[in-house]
């Protein structure tokens, strides 16, 4: 089946530049329908074009039924050139899935989530602490801020200690903003970093953006010429490389003198041997350790701090939340991983979050050979086919009027969620590139929010609309409304409320 042709006109071509590709796909699929051909505007890759299909039966063939002819994730030249093909995210094929298979053990393995839900919960319980103290020292009993940054805070604590047991103590950072200086404004506020490491980490990122779709040949280029943008990712990527490989070196020297060994991905890594014996070089565990931290972080981060302000923003929605919690939880009882599975509502809530905010926005795949979709539509070998959780989850045709509407019911009904699409809610991505986190990112959203939920009432000040303006980098960010700035007040347990 022919495409009906193509978007590529000057006004799409600047959508897709000036309003990004999550954009893009939702109003190419609104327009050309739900598949549609777009002639590459940067020539990435060499690749012959961009096919964007926004229908879960057509995501279902490329990410299961068809997959072995898409298993090449799409990365842009940026990836190439700071990888060199190396750890999970920028590699391709058998190096890929042994490194996923290496790293992924500690994240699905039952015993291993219930020990870092224990972490997450713990940190939380900090940050639930250094918030009881600061509403108190205000006359009227609340204080605002900015949970954006707090939530990245409390985020990054969290990795470190499941990856590398290291403590960042960002989250001790929150007691000292909130005690005199202003709240951050956004998601990368200078007051979060507290050392090169976390400036490393944030500097990656943010060039790591700015250069996202620059082509090899211009980034050799800029490299030859000096620019700023690369000597500071290659000044963050060597901070980030001698502080973790300063880990590893000290981690190796304490197993090899009989010391005791600790319960985190670097330990699971450092003693993985593959079939024929061989371990991981310091090299290759930085690379798979680093990226669990950039994959994992704010994505994390991000997605808890919707989840807070859409409950929030929804006052039926957090009515029910709150009695959910306190009719599991006892007063001073913090929540469990076992409790999760008796908080249905907002692990609902938490998808709808998602559906609507997904982290990552878009995860395109790359043809090996000449395909036909099952909505009829050729693939040519080499075209780069986009798949966008944004686009899919905004989609009227997916999800029935009223996309926009915040409505967990969607989640909660059991037959409403039956009747949907196994490929219709992909934050995660699908497939062999999935997001290895998924289950460990869901049981954290949702502990540090059942944590905070439990003992305080937020309220949106900024924004305040139902809809968050979001924006996007590699990742989700909170930049078009300056972060997520809300009041947070104590709040009694509803049985007290009614007596
Ligand atoms: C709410 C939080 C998160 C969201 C929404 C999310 C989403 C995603 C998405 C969409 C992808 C690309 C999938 C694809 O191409 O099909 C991905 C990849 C990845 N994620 Fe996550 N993620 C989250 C948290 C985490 C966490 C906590 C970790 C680590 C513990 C993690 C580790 C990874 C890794 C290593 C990859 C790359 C996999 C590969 O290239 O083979 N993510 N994530």
């Amino acid at each position: 089946m022919d495409f009906d042709d193509v978007a590529q006109n000057a006004q799409d071509v600047s959508v897709i530049f000036f309003e990004g590709l999550h954009v893009a796909q939702l109003k190419f699929s609104q327009k050309y329908g739900p598949v549609c051909r777009f002639a590459n505007p940067a020539s990435l890759n060499g690749a012959t074009s961009w096919v964007f299909i926004n229908s879960p039966e057509n995501i279902q063939h490329v990410c299961a039924t068809n997959v072995r002819n898409y298993n090449r994730r799409y990365l842009p030249d940026i990836y190439t050139y700071v990888t060199h093909g190396k750890g999970i995210l920028g590699s391709q094929g058998e190096y890929n899935a042994r490194h996923r298979r290496l790293c992924s053990g500690p994240f699905r393995n039952k015993w291993q989530l219930q020990r870092f839900s224990s972490v997450v919960v713990e940190r939380s319980k900090q940050l639930v602490d250094i918030f009881t103290a600061a509403a108190a020292a205000q006359p009227g009993g609340a204080f605002a801020t900015d949970v954006a940054v707090q939530a990245q805070r409390l985020t990054l604590d969290v990795v470190g200690l499941v990856a590398f047991s290291h403590d960042f103590a960002c989250v001790e950072q929150v007691r000292r903003d909130l005690a005199g200086a202003a709240p951050g404004a956004g998601g990368r506020s200078a007051a979060v970093l507290q050392d090169r490491v976390l400036w490393a980490v944030n500097t990656f990122g943010e060039v790591l953006a700015q250069v996202f779709i620059t082509p090899l040949p211009l980034l050799q280029a800029m490299e030859r010429l000096g620019l700023p943008h690369l000597r500071q990712l290659g000044e963050a990527v060597g901070v980030m490389r001698a502080a973790m490989l300063d880990v590893i070196a000290e981690r190796r020297a304490t197993l090899a003198a009989g010391g005791e060994g600790r319960d985190d991905l670097l330990q699971a890594l450092l003693t993985a041997t593959e079939e024929d014996g061989r371990g991981l070089s310091d090299e290759e565990l930085w690379e798979d350790v680093h990226d669990i931290m950039g994959a994992g972080h704010e994505t994390t981060a991000t997605t808890t701090a919707a989840l807070l302000y859409c409950v929030s923003a929804h006052a039926a929605v957090r009515d029910r939340v709150e009695a959910e919690l306190d009719a599991l939880l006892a007063d001073g009882e913090a929540p469990t991983y076992e409790s999760l599975e008796r908080m249905p509502y907002l692990q609902a809530c938490a998808k709808e979050v998602m559906r609507l905010y997904p982290a990552i926005p878009v995860f395109p795949r790359e043809a090996a050979v000449a395909d036909v979709l099952p909505s009829g539509h050729g693939v040519a070998a080499g075209d780069v086919v986009f798949m966008s959780s944004y686009a899919l989850g905004r989609s009227a045709e997916v999800w029935g009027l009223e996309p926009l509407a915040f409505d967990p019911d969607r989640f909660f009904s059991p037959e409403r969620e039956a009747a949907q699409h196994r490929f219709q809610w992909l934050p995660f991505g699908a497939g062999p590139r999935m997001c290895l986190g998924a289950s460990f990112a869901q049981m954290s959203v949702c502990l540090m929010a059942a944590t905070l939920l439990q003992r305080f009432r937020f309220t949106p000040l900024s924004p305040s609309s139902p809809l968050i303006p979001v924006g996007y980098d590699i990742t989700m960010n909170f930049g078009p409304s300056g972060g997520l700035r809300m009041s947070v007040a104590p709040r009694q347990r509803q049985q007290q409320q009614q007596q």
